[in-house]
């Protein structure tokens, strides 16, 4: 396909979205349809989509319309020479007309922000605002947590670099890589079908460090989902490991993943009966706003009903958590969110309501530390 067929491709791809088909299955509808379509071509095309998407309303502003068309045309006005690709030769899109003159975004919508959490994230972020909502349209790098219980940072380099697979250590977490080339060989590569690398985001890394594991601890992840933390919290310390999800089905993955990685944990229904822990980590639902680079249809669905609802589960998983845990022991809580109602609101309101409970730390990550945002607080009971 010549890169005027791959634009043409977005724009059908992204009308099928703006319909309501999420982005990932609009993408395989397309594939499916257009077998013709090399893999390249699939991650050409799906590259567009998503760069469009993060940037959904600067690109429509600049392309003069909300529609496919509007959207890979604004898309391609911001990139130099990439308007050429409006030629309407062979399958490439038509040139743009007279309507389609676009204009410059501004404001919020030129930092690809929808505008009722302008003043939350403006509140939550400070002067960091502009400059985080600015690396939020751009792609999120690719992220390995080295097996440190297994392999040393640099030797998991090694090995990478052996199989054509370029990463460099990140100071974000002492697991952390940063994939700069061959991110695509990654899945087939022996350091990760052996359990000694896994793809985790950087800050995803960094907030379990910030948990005090130690040697022998009973410790539940109980908001595991696919078990990325889980594994991770595995690796510092010779864990004895649960791991509880309200969608068993997100677990899935888990005892497979555990396998590849040499550690057991034992996935319960009811982590109560399993109880009390020295460590139960809550990682809860959340607006998913530290993540909107890699999933930029969360930015655009999230409501302020939903961002409600999300605040109420998040404080009753806190509960949860608070009464699995043993005197002396801790509650870990993190988000993915940037925003404060999520973050240290939830903390201030969590201590206000339980007596016996001390903040020990917190911190708060942004796109602008090199991984995703993300939020940790470490809780001890008295
Ligand atoms: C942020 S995700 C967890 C990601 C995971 N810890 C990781 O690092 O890969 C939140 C998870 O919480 C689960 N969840 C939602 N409500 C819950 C509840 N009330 N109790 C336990 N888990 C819940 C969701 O199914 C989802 O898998």
């Amino acid at each position: 396909m010549t890169p005027g067929a791959r634009a043409a491709a977005a724009i059908a791809v992204l009308d099928r979205v703006l319909e309501g088909q999420p982005a990932e299955m609009a993408l395989t509808n397309w594939g499916r349809a257009n077998r013709y379509a090399g893999s390249g071509d699939r991650a050409a095309v799906r590259d567009i989509v998503f760069d469009v998407l993060r940037c959904k309303r600067s690109c429509a502003a600049r392309g003069g319309a909300l529609t496919g068309r509007g959207l890979v045309l604004g898309w391609a006005r911001g990139g130099l020479g990439r308007e050429a690709l409006f030629d309407g030769q062979g399958h490439a899109p038509a040139p743009p007309g007279a309507g389609e003159a676009g204009r410059v975004p501004e404001g919020a919508e030129a930092l690809d922000c929808p505008d009722w959490l302008e003043a939350p994230l403006r509140a939550s972020l400070g002067a960091d605002f502009e400059a985080v909502m600015a690396a939020m349209q751009e792609r999120a790098p690719v992220f390995l947590r080295v097996n440190l219980a297994r392999l040393l940072r640099g030797a998991a380099v090694a090995m990478l670099a052996a199989e054509g697979i370029e990463a460099v250590a990140h100071p974000l977490a002492a697991s952390a890589l940063e994939v700069r080339a061959g991110a695509r060989k990654v899945q087939a590569s022996a350091a990760y079908r052996e359990g000694l690398v896994e793809l985790q985001d950087a800050a995803s890394q960094a907030v379990v460090e910030m948990l005090p594991l130690r040697d022998g601890m009973a410790v539940l992840d109980l908001c595991a989902g696919g078990g990325g933390k889980t594994l991770a919290m595995a690796a510092r310390a010779g864990l004895r490991l649960w791991a509880h999800d309200a969608e068993r089905r997100r677990m899935a993955d888990l005892p497979v993943r555990a396998a590849r990685a040499g550690v057991a944990v034992t996935l319960v229904d009811r982590p109560e009966a399993a109880g009390p822990f020295d460590l139960v980590l809550a990682d809860v639902p959340c607006s998913g706003a530290g993540s909107w680079r890699r999933d930029p249809e969360g930015k655009w669905a999230l409501t302020a009903a939903r961002l409600a609802a999300l605040r109420e589960v998040q404080a009753g998983i806190m509960d949860r958590a608070a009464a699995l845990v043993r005197p002396g022991g801790v509650l870990g809580y993190a988000t993915c969110s940037l925003l404060d109602e999520e973050n240290g609101a939830q903390v201030e309101r969590f201590l206000a309501r339980r007596d016996g409970w001390t903040l020990e730390t917190a911190r708060r990550f942004t796109p602008l530390d090199g991984g995703d945002g993300f939020f940790c607080a470490v809780l001890r009971r008295g």
